[in-house]
């Protein structure tokens, strides 16, 4: 029998679709949190190991040199603050883990590690912090500068940050609070200490003004594709999102971060790496096959809307390129550089009309009833050696939630390849029990 897996949902805090006809109110009144706390709830009633929120910062205008497309669609912006989310969630929950993305481009330091640190209290131990350096300059001007740092260079800044937050997080010992009425003491000042951290990017004094997260150090994530991001996806994260094509480069990828991470002294298995699918079921073989048909023809119909979504993410206006043509071989980025490469990789030539019909946000297809998914999820673990899935909601609506909770967990469940209850109160200590 295969091992058990983790189950994580990859998500945006953004409207949920608007235009599959089963959608309700949700697209209307999304930002006032209550979809999300009935999702969360919902996920952790079916023993998700987590939700976590991708970010970004701007409203992309990189289509046709104009706002229209992304906002007229309503799928990159509006989107709300992951950051203001968590705690609302956190109340909702008791044990799933609440993972959000931050910049360290755009955010202080200081502040990222205090924020974090009150999020993991408040949460009592269930938060992560998906670290992103950012692609697109157009955020970066919305933080006063004229673009971002190279490639490499951000994650140069980002190792130097992580190290100074962890630091601001060590800056307290677990037992400095130590409430003794009969001393009048509250906090034992000698378990709070400066950091001095003076690196090449960053300077900080510390020490942070609040206790240690419960976890001491919230769960780490990341998506380095790049060589720079995987070596530093291997250096610190404790789970690692991945979207490499079919099993065997799943396979290759997780050895590979298994290598590296084992090269920087760590214990592989303190590193989760965990594939993006979209699961498409249905209640026949057939009904699956026909919902995937249907899925592909909206796609040929309308192909603009992954041009979009790819013009804001390598920053490149894909409108003006000829939809019968492969993508021409002169365009560069600095924006999501492995994202960029693994399209060409992946697209080996395609047209961009078919490319548009063929991509997928996933590893791999999974298509059919609840029970032939759960298969094919075991077997392409047992081939790649661990350590799970990301669900990514498409259609992002309460249907397909309940597609995926009351439908496919059960079946996962009933394979044992899931968990039916969570060991422990932290997050992290929940993603490294397997
Ligand atoms: C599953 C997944 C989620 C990601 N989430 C975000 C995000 O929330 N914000 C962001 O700016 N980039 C996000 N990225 C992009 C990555 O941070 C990274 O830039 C990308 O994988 C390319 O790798 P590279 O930076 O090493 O070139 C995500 C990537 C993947 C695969």
């Amino acid at each position: 029998m295969s091992d058990m897996f983790h189950l994580g949902w990859f998500g945006s805090f953004i409207p949920t679709t608007w235009t599959s006809g089963w959608d309700g109110t949700d697209a209307a009144d999304w930002l006032n949190g209550r979809f999300y706390v009935d999702k969360v709830r919902t996920l952790e009633r079916a023993c998700f190991d987590f939700i976590l929120f991708e970010d970004s910062s701007m409203v992309s205008d990189t289509y046709g040199g104009s706002s229209e497309a992304t906002l007229k669609r309503g799928g990159w912006a509006p989107k709300g603050d992951p950051m203001a989310l968590a705690p609302i969630l956190a109340r909702a929950t008791e044990r799933i883990g609440i993972s959000i993305t931050a910049s360290t481009s755009f955010y202080p330091p200081w502040m990222l590690a205090r924020s974090i640190a009150t999020l993991d209290h408040l949460s009592r131990g269930r938060v992560g912090w998906n670290i992103v350096t950012s692609s697109e300059d157009l955020a970066a001007k919305n933080f006063g500068m004229d673009a971002l740092p190279p490639h490499d260079e951000r994650y140069a800044r980002a190792d130097e940050y992580v190290d100074l937050v962890t630091r601001l997080w060590d800056s307290w010992d677990a037992d400095a609070l130590v409430m003794d009425r009969e001393r009048g003491v509250y906090v034992d000042h000698t378990k709070v200490r400066p950091i001095d951290f003076v690196g090449k990017y960053y300077r900080s004094r510390g020490p942070l003004n609040t206790l240690r997260p419960p976890q001491g150090r919230p769960v780490l994530t990341q998506a380095g594709g790049s060589p720079a991001g995987r070596r530093f996806a291997s250096r610190y994260a404790d789970m690692v999102m991945a979207l490499p094509k079919g099993v065997p480069a799943m396979k290759e990828y997780r050895d590979d971060i298994r290598a590296r991470a084992a090269a920087e002294g760590r214990d592989p298995d303190s590193v989760k790496v965990m594939y993006v699918v979209s699961p498409i079921l249905g209640e026949t073989h057939q009904h699956a096959l026909d919902r995937k048909a249907q899925k592909d023809a909206a796609v040929r119909a309308h192909p603009e809307g992954q041009l979009i979504g790819w013009s804001g993410s390598m920053e490149i206006d894909f409108s003006t390129f000829d939809l019968d043509e492969p993508l021409p071989d002169d365009v560069q980025t600095n924006g999501h550089q492995s994202t960029l490469a693994n399209f060409r990789k992946w697209a080996n030539g395609r047209t961009l009309r078919e490319a548009c019909v063929a991509y997928r946000t996933e590893s791999m297809e999974l298509i059919g009833t609840p029970d032939e998914v759960a298969a094919q999820m075991g077997e392409a673990m047992e081939e790649v050696g661990g350590d799970g899935f990301l669900i990514w909601n498409q259609p992002h609506n309460r249907r397909y939630i309940g597609e995926i909770a009351d439908g496919l967990v059960p079946a996962l469940q009933k394979r044992g390849l899931m968990r039916t209850g969570y060991g422990h109160e932290h997050f992290r200590d929940n993603l490294l029990e397997f």
